[in-house]
């Protein structure tokens, strides 16, 4: 097996090894650029292989498209949050990455906006993958410019900070640096023991998020329905010492209390997206949409309830392929190549969303050249 970099500011390579594959989950609300980090991760890992298991929210897997070519090492878990109905596919799905002929170094998880990531993490320390993973860091992605926990009224948000070993200030660019000094000390007064960085399209240098060590199951186990009903977990070291690393084989001693937290904190979060109202679209056509016709949707139709949309567009006007996101009000549409047959395929994500509407105004925007209307599955 190749060995990570050892001369991160943790400290690591001064310990004994630990064993199991390393785990980094990455978290964070829609949006806030979790992809972007993971592409970001693959493009500059030298020499350490990495696997990747990717989770969305929406019937069509729109981030199997938007990840960069790893190899076949990827592997998408669609339609569901993985935090609460697709907890037994992730299991199996670490089984694939662990069975994998190309012994792979290093596993990242990247959940859906939408995911508490104390049940994903638990996922890793309260079943049988306890013994045979590590998990490394719980790494969260936030939002600069529509960062808002009262806005989202959202319960999976606050919990993404509450974890958050590591805590990534992204898009600086989209906001003034006093806004960004604000943001991080409401943070800060949320989690005062992260690590927290600040970052403009997730450039991070890749030994501060990955194989740190900071993640510590002990935590969890001691004091786990406090931390889990209060969304707060109180570390009691300092993350910028050397004395951060902890034997994650105490769990070992425990394991009756493992399965027991790992159930309620599946059942408790059952109903999460539910209570925070969050739903999802998912649109497919292979018909092209008329470019004034989508952007008079974007401009004078799309709710503000639709918080985040992503997806592969087609017009009829354009030979390219284009790659669309939204968040909160901003979105971009970007051009690439078709690899193979032009269609659209669009995901929206709002809470509370007219789907009937939503998906009459997205059957308006096809094309009135193309004969046969698009396909929604709602
Ligand atoms: N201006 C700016 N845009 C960014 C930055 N980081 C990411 N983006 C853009 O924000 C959009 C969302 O980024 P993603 O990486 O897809 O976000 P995500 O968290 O994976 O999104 P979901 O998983 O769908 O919730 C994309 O259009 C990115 O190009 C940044 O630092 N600055």
């Amino acid at each position: 097996m190749q060995t990570l970099p050892t001369d991160s500011p943790s400290g690591q390579g001064m310990e004994a090894p630990k064993q199991g594959l390393p785990v980094t989950i990455i978290t964070g609300f829609l949006g806030s650029g979790k992809t972007t980090l993971l592409n970001h991760i693959l493009s500059n890992q030298e020499g350490v292989k990495t696997a990747v298991l990717v989770n969305e929210f929406g019937e069509i897997g729109i981030d199997n498209e938007l990840i960069i070519n790893t190899d076949d090492n990827m592997i998408a878990l669609n339609n569901g949050c993985i935090c609460c109905t697709i907890n037994d596919d992730l299991i199996e799905a670490v089984y694939k990455v662990l069975e994998h002929p190309d012994k792979l170094d290093y596993l990242v998880v990247e959940t859906t906006g939408l995911a508490d990531p104390l049940p994903v993490a638990l996922s890793f320390l309260g079943t049988e993958l306890r013994d045979m993973t590590r998990l490394d860091s719980i790494v969260t992605m936030v939002d600069s410019e529509n960062f808002s926990l009262d806005l989202f009224n959202s319960d999976a948000a606050s919990s993404q900070i509450a974890y958050g070993d590591i805590i990534i200030i992204n898009k600086t660019d989209l906001v003034d640096e006093a806004n960004v000094d604000q943001l991080e000390t409401r943070i800060r007064d949320m989690k005062t023991d992260a690590r927290i960085l600040r970052t403009t399209k997730a450039q991070v240098p890749i030994p501060l998020i990955l194989s740190v060590g900071l993640f510590e199951s002990d935590k969890y186990f001691d004091s786990k329905t406090s931390d889990h009903d209060h969304h707060h977990h109180d570390h009691d070291h300092d993350h910028g010492g050397d004395d951060h690393h902890h034997d994650h084989d105490h769990h070992h001693d425990h394991d009756h209390d493992h399965h027991h937290d790992h159930d309620h904190a599946h059942h408790y979060h059952s109903d999460h997206l539910q209570i925070d109202g969050f739903t999802s679209l998912s649109f497919e056509s292979d018909k092209p949409l008329g470019l004034r016709k989508f952007q008079d949707f974007l401009d004078n139709k799309l709710p503000s309830n639709v918080f985040r949309a992503k997806g592969i567009l087609w017009f009829d006007q354009s030979p390219h392929r284009h790659i669309f996101h939204l968040s909160g009000k901003r979105f971009s549409i970007e051009d690439d190549e078709w690899k193979g047959e032009p269609k659209n395929q669009l995901v929206l994500i709002g809470q509370d969303l007219d789907h009937d509407t939503l998906r009459e105004e997205l059957n308006q925007c096809i094309s009135s050249e193309s004969t046969n209307t698009g396909t929604g599955i709602w």
